[in-house]
């Protein structure tokens, strides 16, 4: 479902009579952008292309009705979560039930009355939002507000996937601080939060619009590169790795480098769908203890057959 924060919410009405998309329409005016489908197929193609926070829907209609509807809307990744409230000419329980249990968040019955459906679909757009918000921060660590690694394992299998599929090229790097014990030793935790927070956002404005930059955990971060070899890579990961360095955040007396500096160790393949990709991030890993071990503040990359 869309995320809503900041932008008018958008509305989608199903209805096969004209008269109640026009009494619906002038309800939600100043409430939503509305969308109007007279049809279930319209419905359908709609609420794909524009993406609703919340369907009203008439249960009997010509064609697909609505609980054939809400079926379809279920089962399609797009329109899965997005809240359908509907709006029934039958006062009857066992249909009420049904709505209910083919996922429906309301139920009102017509002729209905314009302040208390305003204020329904008012409150069920709340909880979307609300929904959309938690939704966000499951997904976010709160120190760099970078992916955390839960959505680094989400975005990594899609990925996977994906270029398995389209036999492209797939990267992974392991970005990791150099001397940050002897960092937070030296100049205390506090310091070290700061620092991480700076390092992640410069790596973030170094790398492209389509990578999934995540905190990995502690002062170890992970970028997936889609579609890119491990010589391009290197190139967006060397850039990153300077662009650290200029920073220009005081390193620990023990570190070589005067300032705190990264090192990077990145992996790429041809996924197969028969593999996990586990084993592409483990190889990275073993490419950044190399980088670690060669004298830090550097990239090492490979290809992997
Ligand atoms: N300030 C701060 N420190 C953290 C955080 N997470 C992990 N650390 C610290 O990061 C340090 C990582 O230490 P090590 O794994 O020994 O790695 P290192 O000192 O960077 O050494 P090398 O990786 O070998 O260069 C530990 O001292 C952790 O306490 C955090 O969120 N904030």
């Amino acid at each position: 479902m869309n995320a809503m924060a900041g932008r008018t919410p958008v509305v989608l009405i199903v209805d096969d009579e004209k008269t109640n998309l026009r009494l619906l329409s002038e309800v939600l005016r100043g409430e939503a952008k509305v969308v109007l489908a007279k049809s279930g197929t319209q419905a359908l193609d709609k609420a794909a292309r524009e993406r609703p926070d919340l369907i009203l829907l008439d249960v009997v209609m010509p064609g697909l009705d609505g609980l054939q509807l809400i079926r379809l809307f279920r089962q399609r990744a797009e329109t899965a979560s997005i809240p359908v409230l509907f709006i029934s000419g039958l006062d009857d329980v066992k249909q009420e039930v049904e709505c209910f249990e083919l996922g429906a968040s309301d139920y009102i019955l017509k002729p209905f009355n314009a302040p208390a459906v305003r204020a329904r679909v008012r409150l069920h757009l709340q909880l979307a939002r609300q929904r959309d918000m938690l939704e966000r921060l499951a997904h976010i660590d709160p120190l760099t507000s970078l992916a955390n690694r839960r959505k680094l394992d989400e975005t990594l299998a899609q990925e996977w996937s994906l270029a398995a599929q389209e036999r492209i090229p797939l990267s992974i790097a392991m970005i990791d601080v150099d001397y940050f014990k002897q960092f937070n030793d030296a100049y205390g935790h506090a310091a070290g939060d700061e620092a991480l927070a700076r390092v992640a956002s410069v790596l973030e404005s170094r790398t492209r619009e389509c990578d999934c930059l995540a905190r990995y955990g502690g002062e170890e971060f992970t970028l997936i590169l889609p579609g890119t070899s491990s010589e391009q890579a290197r190139l967006i990961l060397e850039r990153c790795r300077l662009a650290v360095m200029d920073l220009h955040i005081p390193s620990a007396k023990e570190a070589a480098y005067e300032w705190l500096t990264v090192s990077i160790g990145i992996a790429a393949c041809l996924p197969e769908r028969h593999q996990a990709p586990e084993y592409l991030m483990s190889a990275a890993d073993e490419l950044l203890y190399q980088a670690k071990q060669k004298g830090r503040n550097r990239t090492v990359a490979q290809n992997l057959k």
